[in-house]
This record gives C-alpha cells, sequence and structure tokens, in this order.
C-alpha cells in the first residue's frame, strides 16, 4: 500500500506531467504548422533542417518526457527530461530541463556530502502518460552516498532482459556521469570490468557531445562495435535518445565495399595486427612511385625529350604531402605543361631556322638596293597565351599522353596493390624486414579472400594511393559518411576497445584527425590475437602517451553471487586487477554440474527449458567452446549459443556456461571464460564435462 505521503507525490507529479505533455503537444503541432506553410515560403534550408529535427524530436520524446525532480535549499524546483521544453512564457525558466544541460547535473552527482545546492532528488516513474511511483532521496542527510537514486537504479537492474539495450537517462551513476560529460579534445580510453556500464556511458556520451557540440553533428559520431549482433543489440539507444547524426560499424565493416569473406589463423591475424605495417606500406605504394629519367614523348609525329633533372624536380613537387592518386594527378599537369613548353620550343626554334633561311635566300636574290621584303622580325615564332593553353588543353585530353602516364604511374586499385605485397615472399623481404622468415611464409601463403586483418591494411594503402577521382562533398547524411572512406568524423566512440590491434587503431585515426575518440574497453576480456596487457601498449603506438584515462568501478549486470566466483578465473587470466564491485545481489546461487560427454546435448537442452520457464518474459543465452558451438546450436534451436567472442557485450538474465574447462583452454580462455560468467543479470548454471 502506498502512503499518503507518496500518493500525493504520484499525483503532484502526474499534474506536472499532463502539463508538460500538454506544452509538448502544443510545441508539437506549432512546429508542424510552420514546416507546412515553410514549404511554400520557401524558407531557407538550415532552419527549416533545425525545426524538422525539433519536431522529431518532440515527437519522439514520449516515454521519459519527465523523469527527475531537484528541489533546491533556496525553494526552486527543476523537473528533468529526455528533452528540454521551453516554458510558454518566453522569460520563465525552462518547464522541464533537458538532462544534457549543465543545469541538470545535480540530478546526477549531488550527495548529501556534497548536495550542490540542493535539499532533494527525485526519480518519478512513468509508464506511457501515467506516473506510476517516485522514489525521493534527501540531500540533507547523511548517507554513504554511494548511489544515485538507488530504489530507481535496482529497478531499473532488476527488469527482464528484453534482448535489446535500453537508456539509462534516469539512473546514470556519478562515476558514469563524469565520463559522459568529459572534455571530448582528445582521445578518453575508459577501462571499467564487465557490467560497469561501459557501453551505457559510451552511448550516453554520444547523445550528450551532440546536444552540447552542435557542429559534432554535421560530421556525425562514429560507434564502432565487435559484432553485428553488438550493433543489434544497442540499435535503438542512440535514436530512443534522440541522436540520428550516428554511423555504427565494426571494423571489418568500415570500409565501403569490401567485405570479409573468411576468418583467419590467430598467429597471422597477430602478425598482420602489428604497428610496423604502416611503415611497410608507406615504403612499398613509394617505391611504385616512378622514377626520376629522360621522358620521350611524342606529339604529332614529333619525338620530344624531357630530362631527368626536369623530370625529377617535377616529381618532387607534385609528391610533396599527396597521396598516389593525387599527386599522379598533380605530375599529370606539370607534364602537360613540360610538353606544351617543348612543342612550342620546337615550333620557335623551327620558325626561327627557317625565317633564317629566308632571309638568305632574300640576300642571295636582291642587291643593296632592292625595296624592303618581309623581315625575320614580320615572323613573330612564339604562340600566344591562348595557343599555348589550347596546345595544353589538346596534350591533356589526348589518349595517347594519358597511356604515356599510364605507362609510367599506373592507377593502382587497393585490393590488387595489397595483394601483390603480401603474396610477395621477395617484396615482404624487401618491405617487412621486421618479420621473421616463417611469418612472412606464412602471410605469403594466405587465401585471397579477405579476412579480418586484411582490412586495416587495404584502408593504409587506399589511403596512401588516396582516391582516383575526387569524391563529391554534399551535405551531410550519415548513410554518406558510411558509403565514404576518407569521411572525417566529429568523434568516434569505440566499445571494446581492447580487441583493436594495432592497424586497426590506426583505421580509426585516419578517421578522426581531431582524436576526438572516447574508448571503452575491459583490457581483462581482451580475447584477440594481440598481445596487450594494459591500455598504455595497447596504444603506445599509435597515441603514445597523449590520452586520458578514466575508469569505472562498479558493476550493475552481474549479481554478487556470480560475481565472486570470478576472481580466480581473473587471476588465471593473468590479471593483477580485482573484479568490480557488483552493486547488487540476485540472491541466487550460481549452480553447477557435471555431465558425460555423451550427455552434454540432452542436459543442456533440459537446463535451458528450466531457465527459460524460470526466466520467462526475459532471455536465456548459452556459451560453449568454439568446438561445440554449432552442435549445440542445432540442438538448441531458438536460444543464442555464443562462443565467448561473440558473447561479448550482450547479456541475459540467464546465462548457461558449457564446458568451463574446455572455454578456458581456448587461446586466451581465461579472459573469455571471464567473458562468459558474466552475462548473465540474475543466474548463472555451468555444465561441467566429467
Ligand atoms: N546507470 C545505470 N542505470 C541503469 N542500468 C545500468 C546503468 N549502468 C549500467 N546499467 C545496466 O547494466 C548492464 C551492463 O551495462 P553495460 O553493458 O553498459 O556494461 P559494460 O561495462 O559495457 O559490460 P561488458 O564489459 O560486459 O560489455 C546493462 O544492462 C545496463 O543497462
Amino acid at each position: 500500500m502506498r502512503s499518503r505521503t507518496a500518493e500525493s507525490a504520484i499525483a503532484e507529479e502526474q499534474s506536472f506531467l499532463d502539463t508538460a505533455l500538454d506544452r509538448r503537444d502544443r510545441l508539437a503541432g506549432h512546429l508542424s504548422t510552420e514546416l507546412e506553410e515553410a514549404a511554400e515560403d520557401a524558407l531557407d534550408h538550415s532552419r527549416r533542417r533545425m525545426l524538422k529535427r525539433q519536431y522529431d524530436e518532440l515527437r519522439r520524446a514520449r516515454d521519459g518526457l519527465v523523469f527527475g525532480r531537484l528541489d533546491g535549499l533556496d525553494g526552486t524546483v527543476r523537473h528533468i527530461g529526455r528533452i528540454g521544453l521551453r516554458d510558454q512564457r518566453e522569460d520563465a525558466d525552462p518547464l522541464v530541463l533537458d538532462w544534457r544541460a549543465p543545469a541538470s547535473r545535480p540530478f546526477y552527482t549531488a550527495t548529501p556530502l556534497d548536495p550542490q545546492g540542493q535539499a532533494r532528488r527525485r526519480h518519478i516513474r512513468t509508464s506511457g502518460s501515467v506516473v506510476t511511483g517516485v522514489d525521493d532521496e534527501p540531500l540533507d542527510e547523511k548517507s554513504d552516498g554511494s548511489l544515485v537514486g538507488e530504489g530507481a537504479l535496482l529497478a531499473a537492474l532488476g527488469e527482464r532482459r528484453t534482448g535489446r539495450m535500453s537508456t539509462a537517462i534516469s539512473t546514470l551513476q556519478r562515476e558514469q556521469d563524469d565520463i559522459v560529460r568529459a572534455g571530448a579534445t582528445g582521445p578518453l580510453i575508459v577501462q571499467g570490468g564487465p557490467g560497469t556500464g561501459k557501453t551505457v556511458v559510451a552511448l550516453h556520451r554520444v547523445a550528450y557531445l551532440l546536444f552540447t557540440h552542435r557542429h559534432m553533428a554535421e560530421r556525425a559520431v562514429l560507434v564502432l562495435g565487435p559484432s553485428p549482433r553488438f550493433l543489434d543489440y544497442i540499435a535503438q539507444v542512440l535514436p530512443a535518445l534522440g541522436e540520428t547524426a550516428v554511423v555504427s560499424a565494426t571494423c571489418d565493416t568500415l570500409l565501403p565495399g569490401v567485405t570479409v569473406a573468411r576468418g583467419e589463423d590467430r598467429r597471422i591475424s597477430e602478425i598482420k595486427g602489428r604497428a610496423m605495417w604502416q611503415q611497410t606500406l608507406e615504403r612499398y605504394v613509394g617505391s611504385l612511385l616512378p622514377q626520376p629519367r629522360n621522358l620521350e614523348l611524342r606529339w604529332e609525329g614529333d619525338a620530344y625529350v624531357i630530362p631527368a633533372g626536369t623530370v625529377a624536380q617535377a616529381l618532387a613537387s607534385a609528391t610533396q604531402g599527396r597521396a598516389y592518386h593525387q599527386a599522379r594527378a598533380a605530375f599529370a599537369a606539370q607534364l602537360h605543361h613540360l610538353l606544351a613548353d617543348a612543342v612550342a620550343e620546337q615550333r620557335e626554334s623551327l620558325l626561327e631556322s627557317m625565317e633564317e633561311g629566308f632571309e638568305d635566300i632574300l640576300a642571295r636574290f636582291s642587291g643593296p638596293d632592292s625595296p624592303a621584303g618581309p623581315s625575320a622580325s614580320d615572323v613573330d615564332g612564339l604562340l600566344s597565351e591562348d595557343e599555348l593553353e589550347d596546345l595544353r588543353e589538346r596534350i591533356a585530353t589526348h589518349p595517347t599522353i594519358a597511356r604515356f602516364l599510364a605507362s609510367i604511374w599506373p592507377v593502382r586499385d587497393p585490393a590488387v596493390t595489397v595483394r601483390s605485397l603480401l603474396h610477395d615472399q621477395d617484396l615482404l623481404h624487401r618491405y617487412a624486414p621486421e618479420l621473421t622468415d616463417d611469418e612472412k611464409a606464412l602471410v605469403a601463403a594466405e587465401p585471397g579472400a579477405w579476412a579480418p586483418s586484411d582490412i586495416p591494411l587495404l584502408d593504409a594503402v587506399a589511403e596512401l594511393l588516396g582516391e582516383e577521382s575526387p569524391q563529391l562533398q554534399g551535405e551531410f547524411m550519415a548513410d554518406r559518411a558510411r558509403s565514404r572512406r576518407d569521411w572525417v568524423y566529429g568523434h568516434v566512440v569505440i566499445d571494446e576497445a581492447q580487441e583493436l590491434s594495432e592497424m586497426q587503431w590506426q583505421m580509426v585515426l585516419r578517421r578522426c584527425p581531431s582524436r576526438s575518440i572516447t574508448a571503452v574497453g575491459d583490457i581483462d576480456q581482451a580475447e584477440a590475437s594481440h598481445r596487450h596487457t594494459s591500455w598504455a601498449q595497447a596504444v603506445q603506438a599509435t597515441l603514445g602517451d597523449r590520452w586520458t584515462p578514466a575508469e569505472l568501478t562498479i558493476c550493475y549486470r552481474t549479481p554478487r553471487e556470480v560475481m565472486e566466483l570470478t576472481g580466480p578465473v581473473l587471476a588465471k587470466a593473468g590479471s593483477h586487477n580485482a573484479p568490480p564491485r557488483a552493486v547488487r545481489s540476485s540472491g541466487i546461487t550460481p549452480w553447477e554440474h557435471t555431465v558425460a560427454a555423451d550427455e552434454l546435448v540432452g542436459t543442456a537442452a533440459q537446463a535451458v527449458r528450466e531457465l527459460q520457464e524460470r526466466w520467462a518474459g526475459g532471455t536465456v543465452g548459452v556459451v560453449a567452446p568454439v568446438a561445440r558451438a554449432e552442435e549445440l546450436r542445432a540442438a538448441l534451436g531458438g536460444v543464442p549459443v555464443l562462443t565467448a567472442t561473440e558473447a561479448k557485450g550482450l547479456e541475459w538474465d540467464a546465462t548457461l556456461v558449457i564446458d568451463p574447462t574446455g572455454i578456458a583452454a581456448e587461446p586466451r580462455g581465461w579472459n573469455g571464460l571471464y567473458v562468459a560468467l558474466t552475462r548473465c543479470t540474475q543466474e548463472l548454471g555451468q555444465l561441467h564435462l566429467v
């Protein structure tokens, strides 16, 4: 039963929510009329876009229109919601504060020890347009102050999982909020154990940055995740936060038009992920540039020679700071000039010699008293500037000259270029001397189809070669950004960043030269083939020490009972860190059974059925060793059966971990097992093999 005070608080907030909903509808109606009229009025484009954005924002903001309230020590009352709502009176304070606005910050960070001028924080729970409850937190009393809005947080964490991540704007915690609102001028690397809200923080940070730095929306924000399944899991969070200027991708899908077509051996992927490839590729593409020499060209039946010295100068100025194809275009322009000059010069000297011959003839046939005939000065051999321009134009568009250029400086395709290097041990010997003979042989023996570790190499070569023809610039659209290799993003967010190889980091930096990057990850969950065991090591080759560390320390997902099992696993993974502190207990003891190999599938099927019954309306997931995943997938149809790598970043109400010893025996398997054990929000079961 609710107390009278709770009833009256709910009624009070219901009345406020009704006002806010009414205001929202009025504003949306007003904007809609303005937009309709604007169609005829030819409203200027950018204003129209702004109105449309505001209109869409208002229409989307149904859930969580108002979710919080701050009562100041000075008696002021401020409501906080998904978006800001202006009051009817222009000079009045906003009716609802946007959660990202600076004035909303105390909602996430005020504590009894640091009340920031606030007397009380209230979480308002709603379902559609109905207020269902309030949680009040006095900020003028002493408490341990470790959690913000504990009631609302624990209610959110205890909810059944839907298989899709949801927003956490009403329950963001202080350490999370600090990261969400951190400055964005350089790389920020956030370390956090499983379930500490790294993904939550990363996505809310995108929304915060796009709200605070409007210019970022013009260049879009790139969100990089570990797998398409993960991107699907987080897909609705940003639209729910009102953000559409976002492109999501994995490192494998970042290069437009290129698809990963095969898996690869860990050893080779480690070799191909090393930072040294950047120099290797630079050296190799550099070697493909033409060398200075005499160039012999034909034009309209005559031969012309451009001497090696002149060619060397033209090459030096064309290649200066330019990618291969841009340098080629600059050199072509110079070549056209040089040839036109040579043609003009030859023509001049020909005319001059003709002229001299003509004067001799005249001198022979006429005496000193003869009347003056045409003289050398009357026959001007020089080409006018227009004639010279016309000649250059004809040279520039002539197929013979284009063929000549192609013979000394061919257009190159990144894919062919990468393959020609990787499959040739002699070239590898010359340009990748850092590799051992064994490593070179392994790389050269790889099949032709692209593997994940090829993508950053292709990307690097595509950058070194440059676009053959410049791509059109235009008005921003996320699709446009996605379709362009050379798109420069306003900000990049990397989730599960511990998995990135050095070459993948390079690929990210290429897309964000400003280095406005947020990388979140858990170095203890790293399973990729690289050997990094610290962030400093992971980014040494790309960022050096120019990055800011941050940390998340509280586990929101996994209950205490499960987290207690993970300490020894983490130690076996070679980590010196302790697992994060779990914020809650589920009251359910993790269980484990041991079964014979031939009973494994049947027992797993039975266990999944029981879990599904217990967690009806929620989700159940199975994590298994790579070698068993296929068989289990076939037998347990309908339930996700994933390897530890595939389960990264995901969560279910209940997880069944199959053959933990088998998972631990995989490469970096203890890290994998740490991932597997920490996926559940409520119940963990393990099936061991005898
Ligand atoms: N402040 C919060 N309010 C409500 N729910 C939260 C909050 N922080 C985290 N959660 C929930 O905790 C769970 C774990 O969060 P998240 O997936 O972001 O963690 P993570 O650190 O990325 O985990 P992992 O390393 O395992 O991928 C999610 O269900 C998320 O919604």
